[in-house]
């Protein structure tokens, strides 16, 4: 496993986001928790990242605070030329809505809507038309055309994170976070999902940032960043199951 992080994207014009010295402490005193403890990386743009780590590492934290769900404590994200840890609440709401798709293990699709109107209600609330050409074309990717008039409850787990995918992709954010897309699903649907994240990366040039714990899932990604004790613990390019669950299994006994 590398030790060296990724040069954050700022300086070389290559992340879509960054964290810069980034920390996160909850609560304060005696039971304060340094869930992040000065994490510096950069996501590539055009590439499908995985941060993995043990349970407690600070993945969601990290993942949070980079999407702008989250404040951080002290450090920078960096999302193209913006810090969003120094805009207001109202710019932040904005930037997330704009710049940023999210995919989350529960779809999070409205249920009275039907596929076709969950697919586009972002753009909708934003007063925005997709794109008809690249709405079609990741329709058709996704193999959703035949079931665009359905509502989230008539279509299976896997049709519905495509649906959510579909969601994420139409806009084409700077960034896609994937909080465990697959954890929802058999190992088929999650396979096909994760198939199309990484077309989305290769294909479509879409950056993808995923939170796992499933080396199987890992292993779909271009690069995988690992966190241990709110720290960067490394990383793996081009990663397999084999080296991802080394590597997990070094970090679990202290290596
Ligand atoms: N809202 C919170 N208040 C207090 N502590 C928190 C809060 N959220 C997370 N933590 C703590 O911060 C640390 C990092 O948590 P985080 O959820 O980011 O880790 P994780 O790697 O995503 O874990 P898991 O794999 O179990 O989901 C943990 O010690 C956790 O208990």
């Amino acid at each position: 496993m590398q030790r060296q992080s990724s040069p954050v994207a700022d300086r070389d014009g290559l992340a879509a986001v960054a964290a810069v010295d980034l920390v996160k402490v909850y609560g304060a005193g005696d039971t304060a928790v340094r869930a992040l403890d000065g994490v510096t990386v950069g996501f590539e743009r055009g590439r499908f990242t995985a941060i993995m780590g043990p349970s407690g590492s600070g993945k969601s934290t990290l993942m949070h605070c980079l999407a702008g769900l989250d404040t951080a404590t002290s450090g920078q994200v960096l999302l193209g030329g913006t810090d969003l840890t120094k805009q207001p609440d109202k710019a932040l709401t904005k930037a997330r809505r704009e710049r940023i798709g999210f995919v989350f293990q529960s779809f999070n699709l409205l249920p009275q809507l039907t596929a076709a109107a969950n697919i586009t209600l972002p753009l909708d609330l934003a007063g925005r038309k997709p794109d008809a050409e690249f709405h079609d074309r990741l329709i058709t990717t996704l193999g959703l055309a035949g079931r665009l008039g359905h509502l989230p409850s008539e279509l299976s787990g896997g049709q519905q994170q495509r649906v959510a995918l579909a969601r994420a992709l139409v806009s084409r954010p700077e960034v896609v976070f994937a909080d465990e897309p697959t954890g929802n699903l058999d190992s088929r649907a999650g396979a096909e999902v994760l198939n199309l994240l990484r077309n989305s990366a290769r294909d479509l040039g879409q950056t993808i940032v995923m939170v796992t714990h499933d080396p199987a899932a890992a292993a779909y990604a271009d690069r995988v960043v690992m966190l241990a004790d709110g720290r960067l613990a490394g990383e793996i390019q081009q990663p397999s199951i084999a080296t991802v669950t080394e590597a997990l299994q070094n970090l679990a006994a202290g290596r």
